[in-house]
């Protein structure tokens, strides 16, 4: 399974969660790909194992976070600044 992870702290809370299951032996060791090098540093910081997107053909979840929710849920992107 690949999964793809953005930058922000959405990506970054994620990817703790992950690298505390995969020491503790909760998930099994896979390789993850990150999107962009800061999300890169932060799961080579952290010891998870890392490939690059260009090797797979797909992903299977995507993990990134929202700029803005409206009351109807809907989530918006790229209002940042
Ligand atoms: O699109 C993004 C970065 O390109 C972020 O996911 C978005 O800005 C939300 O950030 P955060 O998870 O820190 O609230």
């Amino acid at each position: 399974m690949v999964l793809g992870f953005d930058t922000g702290s959405t990506a970054a809370h994620s990817l703790d969660r992950i690298g505390d299951l995969i020491h503790r032996g909760e998930l099994a060791r896979r390789h993850w790909d990150p999107y962009l090098t800061e999300t890169e540093a932060h799961a080579s910081a952290i010891d998870i194992p890392l490939n690059d997107l260009g090797s797979h053909p797909g992903v299977f979840l995507s993990i990134n976070g929202s700029n803005e929710v409206d009351l109807g849920l809907n989530l918006v992107k790229g209002r940042s600044g």
